[in-house]
């Protein structure tokens, strides 16, 4: 269990197992080069502790869901992430119907937000290794119009803040300050580095 392929006269190499259930991310990791052997998706619960900063969540949950998933793939290496909308120190919700998205567009429209991602990488030793990023995002001011009809796309469903910054709520977007992979959903210069310190070869 747990490994991929044995190269002629190597080691065995252990699998990557991407814990999500986000096509996005999927895609994220594709993009660098390091296709997940398994995708298998963590049931945590997503819950904000009392007083946990969007940092720490975000860190919290990316380890969770790694290490959920690393205890039915033992001997692999588990990628878990997780996004947070913050604005201020408030953790805005993942927009499961219309009414949470337009108050989540409401409270970004003409402000500067940050996105933080949580990384983890669970070993075959069992040892979780994080990254945090911090990603800064500038909206323009909405009308009701234009949120009407960004709520109308459906886009919002399952977002982290309500909105998604690879489609059409680019509209939006004044300004971004640091890693866009990270607001999508995966920071992929931190993920490499992670990856590629532990030792994870690309393709494995
Ligand atoms: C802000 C933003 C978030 N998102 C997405 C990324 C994440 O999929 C989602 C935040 O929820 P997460 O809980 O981070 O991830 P998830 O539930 O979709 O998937 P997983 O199984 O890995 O837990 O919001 C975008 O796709 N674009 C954006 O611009």
């Amino acid at each position: 269990m747990g490994e991929t392929s044995m190269p002629t006269g190597g080691t065995p190499i252990p699998m990557l197992v991407l814990a999500s259930a986000s096509p996005r991310r999927v895609d994220l990791l594709n993009q660098i080069g390091f296709a997940p052997d398994l995708v298998a998706p963590a049931d945590i619960d997503e819950t904000p502790l009392k007083d946990e900063t969007p940092a720490r969540h975000a860190e919290r949950l990316a380890v969770e869901k790694a290490r959920k998933v690393a205890i039915q793939h033992p001997g692999c290496f588990v990628l878990g992430a997780d996004t947070v909308v913050a604005c201020g120190n408030r953790i805005l919700p993942k927009a499961e119907d219309p009414a949470t998205a337009e108050k989540c567009l409401k409270l970004l429209s003409g402000r500067r937000h940050r996105v933080f991602g949580g990384v983890a990488l669970v070993g075959p030793d069992g040892k979780p290794a994080l990254r945090r990023v911090q990603s800064v995002v500038v909206f323009k001011r909405l009308d009701a119009r234009e949120i009407d009809w960004y709520l109308a796309s459906g886009e919002w469903h399952g977002k982290a803040g309500g909105y998604a910054i690879q489609g059409l709520a680019a509209r939006f977007v004044r300004e971004i300050i640091g890693s866009y992979s990270n607001i999508v959903g995966l920071p992929l210069f931190e993920t490499t580095q992670l990856l590629v310190g532990r030792g994870v070869r690309l393709g494995a």
